[in-house]
């Protein structure tokens, strides 16, 4: 340790990265100490008997800057030699829902002298550099400039790139001119010196780079991304997420809101998180990648439904949503699955996969054995399937109302904790829901849990299951031509649930389930009245949607690869958490994380 004396005062260094010293705020005197962690700064007004600390972990400085700086409304800097500001993460409560909106602290400090204030920038700098390995310097940015209400050069222009700029993150920008012009360029450019890839746009923009960046590393290690039971090849490129889309449900899902800001304050700290992701295979050739949903019956039909009312907007699938459900379809297939281990997590077992899961951390230990920094992650990355004995099977058949496959819970807006509100971001895992064929009510009352916290597979017509595959096929008489059938013929077939049970095969399994209880009289009455809404012929067989894109293929093998891709996200940070958090450190050294409490 050595003090250095500087005028009449002292200041403290205990080793290159710890300094302590008298810092002035607005003409109030405070105690500043750096740890190798954090930067606090505590009043020492005599009156301040609470001694209110403001502290900010090192690794959410986005900025230190000599001279007193504003950047917004825009860049200005007042060029006082004995002045410095520091640029932090500040969270701002997102009014009792899930997730907190992160904003820019801004602090700007004076010093004794010169000498101390350069002390001070030099220190912070050094601590930043050492606790954020994974900050990126360099990044790629597409702009899907018709994204969601067209806004994406705009959002990315005025609030993202004056942020990047703060942090000395260099950015190449494409403002693309063609749908896949993003999955092609990173398919076959040069993507030397990028640390990641910034996308600006929707789940459509966003599942282009996820094509891409998969394509290019499994083009690179060699690796066929056909074959189902490869292990593919991590990417090593981060993925950023700049939400400007109708629907950004990958946003949601790992940041827990839909800001620009607080995801560019993600990107710019390098934040981690990994992603599960499904490979779609049709007869051994893979068809697309998916995230968020993989689903068969009502959500391919609202998706087909919407593409007709692409000029409503975002409010078609509310639109098609109705339609669909009036028509009151279900299908008939053969799901087969192989289970997860349970031992590790169920999907009914309540809990949230929120930043910092420890489900998702003990995954990452097993995918990644050998690996004690981040920066060796790849290299060690452990195959999923050549070492765990695959497991069995298991396999049903019968109607459906839908079939959904996610491999992260698929929080959104529309329904704040998703399709599977259990589900992990990174666990290597996936959520099997099984909707069986029931009466309308009974599927209205799913469908309307999705947007409450209520329980929707607590209901005697749905299942879930953990899995790490899953396998879709028609039953043996509805096998052939099944999309052109969807295309242009259908079926005399009679729809509703009276004849579930006897066209089941796993008769079984319903019985377990209830669905093949008999109707009460109010059911049948709704029954009857939504059939005469609906159309008496539909098709005898759905279609898939995987993120929002139709597939080409009805009968698939989906294969869940853990933690294939990595985004500048930490998950959801659960809002309460924060809170507790703060009380403690408050009780303990009367702090507040990253912001006053004053
Ligand atoms: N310049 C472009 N012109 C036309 N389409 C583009 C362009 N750039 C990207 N796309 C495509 O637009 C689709 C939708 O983009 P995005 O997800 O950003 O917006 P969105 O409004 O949320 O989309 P959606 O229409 O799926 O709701 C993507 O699948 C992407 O491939
Ligand atoms: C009575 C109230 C009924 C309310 C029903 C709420 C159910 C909401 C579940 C929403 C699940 C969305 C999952 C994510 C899907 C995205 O990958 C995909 C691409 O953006 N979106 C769609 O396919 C868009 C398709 C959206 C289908 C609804
Ligand atoms: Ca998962």
């Amino acid at each position: 340790m050595s003090f250095v004396r500087k005028g009449e005062r002292y200041f403290r260094m205990e080793s290159d990265l710890t300094l302590e010293s008298s810092l002035w705020v607005e003409n109030k005197r405070y105690r500043a100490v750096l740890t190798g962690w954090h930067f606090r700064w505590t009043e020492l007004d005599k009156k301040n008997r609470d001694k209110r600390t403001i502290s900010v972990p090192v690794s959410e400085v986005v900025g230190v800057e000599e001279g007193r700086v504003e950047i917004l409304p825009q860049k200005s800097v007042e060029d006082t030699d004995k002045d410095f500001t520091v640029f932090y993460v500040k969270r701002c409560s997102n009014g009792g829902s899930h997730g907190l909106l992160w904003r820019l602290g801004r602090t700007q400090f004076s010093c004794l002298s010169r000498v101390l204030r350069d002390q001070w920038t030099k220190h912070l700098k050094a601590a930043l550099k050492t606790h954020s390995p994974l900050r990126p310097k360099r990044l790629l940015v597409f702009i899907n400039p018709f994204g969601g209400k067209k806004k994406g050069r705009e959002i990315y222009h005025s609030l993202v790139s004056p942020l990047f700029e703060l942090a000395g993150i260099s950015s190449h920008v494409i403002v693309t001119e063609r749908a896949n012009q993003a999955r092609d360029h990173l398919l076959k450019k040069d993507l030397t010196g990028f640390n990641g890839v910034v996308c600006v746009g929707g789940d459509g923009m966003f599942s282009e780079i996820l094509h891409g960046l998969i394509g290019r590393t499994q083009q690179e290690a060699g690796l066929c991304e056909d074959d189902p039971t490869v292990t593919l090849q991590p990417c090593p490129l981060h993925i950023g997420i700049i939400p400007a889309g109708s629907t950004d449900c990958v946003c949601f899902a790992t940041v827990g809101v839909i800001d620009p800001v607080t995801s560019a304050l993600h990107i710019i700290i390098g934040d981690s998180q990994p992603l599960d992701v499904c490979s779609v295979h049709q007869t051994s050739a893979l068809v697309r990648y998916s995230v968020s949903l993989l689903g068969y019956g009502f959500y391919g039909d609202v998706l087909a439904e919407s593409e007709k009312h692409r000029w409503m907007g975002p409010l078609r699938y509310d639109y098609s949503g109705t339609v669909v459900y009036l028509s009151n379809r279900s299908y008939a297939g053969v799901v087969q699955y192989l289970p997860a281990d349970p031992v590790l997590s169920s999907p009914r077992d309540r809990t949230r996969c929120l930043a910092g899961c420890s489900v998702c951390s003990r995954s990452t230990e097993r995918l990644f054995p050998n690996s004690s920094d981040s920066g060796s992650l790849y290299s060690s990355y452990h195959s999923q399937y050549n070492n765990d004995s695959e497991g069995e099977w298991v396999s049903v058949e019968g109607r459906f109302r839908c079939v959904s496959l996610t491999c992260m819970s698929s929080s959104n807006p529309r329904s704040p904790l998703g399709l599977s509100p259990s589900a992990h971001l990174a666990d290597g895992t996936g959520d099997l829901i099984l909707v069986w064929d029931t009466h309308p009510l009974g599927f209205l009352k799913f469908l309307y849990r999705h947007t409450s916290s209520q329980d929707q597979f607590d209901l005697p017509f749905v299942e879930v299951h953990r899995v790490k595959a899953v396998r879709f096929s028609l039953p043996p008489d509805k096998e052939e031509d099944s999309f052109a059938e969807r295309e242009g013929q259908s079926n005399d077939e009679e729809r509703g649930y009276t004849d579930t049970a006897s066209r089941n095969g796993s008769q079984q399994h319903l019985a377990e389930k209830g669905a093949a209880r008999e109707p009460t009289k109010r059911q049948k009455t709704a029954n009857s009245f939504l059939c005469g809404v609906c159309c008496s012929k539909a098709p005898a067989v759905s279609v898939w949607n995987c993120d929002g894109e139709i597939l080409p293929s009805t009968e698939i093998l989906s294969r869940v690869h853990g933690q294939l891709v990595r985004l500048y996200a930490r998950g959801i940070e659960d809002g309460a958490a924060v809170q507790d958090y703060r009380e403690e450190s408050d009780k303990r050294e009367r702090s507040c994380y990253g912001t006053s409490l004053n």
